[in-house]
């Protein structure tokens, strides 16, 4: 019988922002990833990268200018330098984990490229918050440089870029035989890295992809029957933030496009969470998402915590 396939999202708190806080993040959820082919699911991981790419991007392109014959690197060139380095951490820590409990399989990061459509609306409004937290004179410094920014309520400014869906994973067939051939794949990091195609050639988009959607067009790809998003809470709330807030157990696609046309969630964080998850249940039968933190993510599976959103 052909394993069941499950696809891992991991947001910050599963991630960390940079490399002391990965390293720590990545050597517990390797722990969860592990227990999870234990029990026999194929598992496909994907993976934050805004922070990791704002750093990136700001490394490349102030250091690039003050040396001779170091050269900037575009968006496109950051995210797959983001995959390269977070997936190079996430494969060393789950190989580890699996050599101590006596699993023997590869682990292998794919630098993924993800088409999108070079007419996406989203490319005239920049709404992808990336990189780290600054003050207003940093925010200034920054559009100065003709980057955008955009003020996060009570935590500072951040830098803003455009955002286009997924079409469609380029490097979805070797995905897929990684998982044919009962192996782990890390893939689509960070949204994968956002592509158009001319002729032949792939040219990098500068932009960063949702992961959350690129977790979900993972998912219905390879068939998965659970898409699980770990994030910063256990569950998904009803008035976020008011003083009637309420925790979701379960919803169905029904009630979460309800809740969605009331305005219940937030564009820049679980939007694409939810819009990703409804996507992925309404393409095809039998399939569950779960919207929860790393510590639920076992007792979720089992429909025991977390926000379960099924047909
Ligand atoms: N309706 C909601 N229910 C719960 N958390 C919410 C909601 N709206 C926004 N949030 C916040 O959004 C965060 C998740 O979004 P984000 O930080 O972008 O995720 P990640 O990096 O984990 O993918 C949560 O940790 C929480 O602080
Ligand atoms: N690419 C992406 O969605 O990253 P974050 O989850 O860090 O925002």
């Amino acid at each position: 019988m052909a394993k069941k396939r499950i696809v891992m999202a991991l947001g910050h708190n599963a991630l960390g922002t940079n490399l002391p806080e990965q390293k720590e993040a990545v050597g517990k959820t390797a722990k969860v990833i592990a227990d999870f082919i234990e029990g026999g699911w194929q598992v496909a991981i994907t993976h934050s990268n805004a922070p990791q790419v704002g750093m990136i991007h700001t490394a490349m392109n102030e250091f690039g200018k003050q040396h001779d014959g170091y050269t900037s690197a575009p968006m496109s060139v950051c995210s797959a330098m983001s995959q390269g380095y977070i997936g190079y951490d996430l494969q060393n820590g789950i190989r580890a984990e699996l050599l101590k409990r006596g699993i023997y399989k590869s682990v292998a990061t794919i630098l993924t490229q993800m088409m999108v459509n070079p007419y996406d609306e989203a490319f005239y409004t920049p709404m992808k918050p990336i990189g780290r937290f600054m003050s207003q004179e940093d925010a200034k410094v920054e559009e100065e440089k003709g980057n955008y920014v955009e003020e996060v309520s009570g935590k500072g400014f951040r830098r803003v870029v455009a955002s286009p869906k997924p079409v469609s994973i380029v490097e979805i067939d070797i995905i897929k035989a990684i998982l044919d051939a009962d192996q782990i794949v890390i893939a689509c990091g960070g949204g994968g890295i956002p592509v158009m195609e001319q002729g032949c050639v792939l040219k990098g988009a500068s932009a960063v992809i949702e992961k959350d959607r690129a977790a979900g067009l993972l998912a219905k790809e390879i068939d998965a029957e659970v898409l699980m998003i770990l994030t910063g809470v256990d569950n998904v709330d009803l008035n976020y933030g008011k003083a009637d807030e309420t925790p979701i157990g379960l919803m169905n696609v029904k009630e979460a496009a309800d809740y969605i046309q009331e305005g219940q969630f937030e564009s820049s964080s679980m939007l694409p969470k939810i819009e990703a998850s409804v996507d992925f249940i309404e393409h095809g039968k039998n399939r569950k998402a779960i919207i929860t933190s790393l510590q639920m993510a076992k007792a979720s599976l089992e429909d025991n915590a977390g926000t379960i959103i099924k047909d």
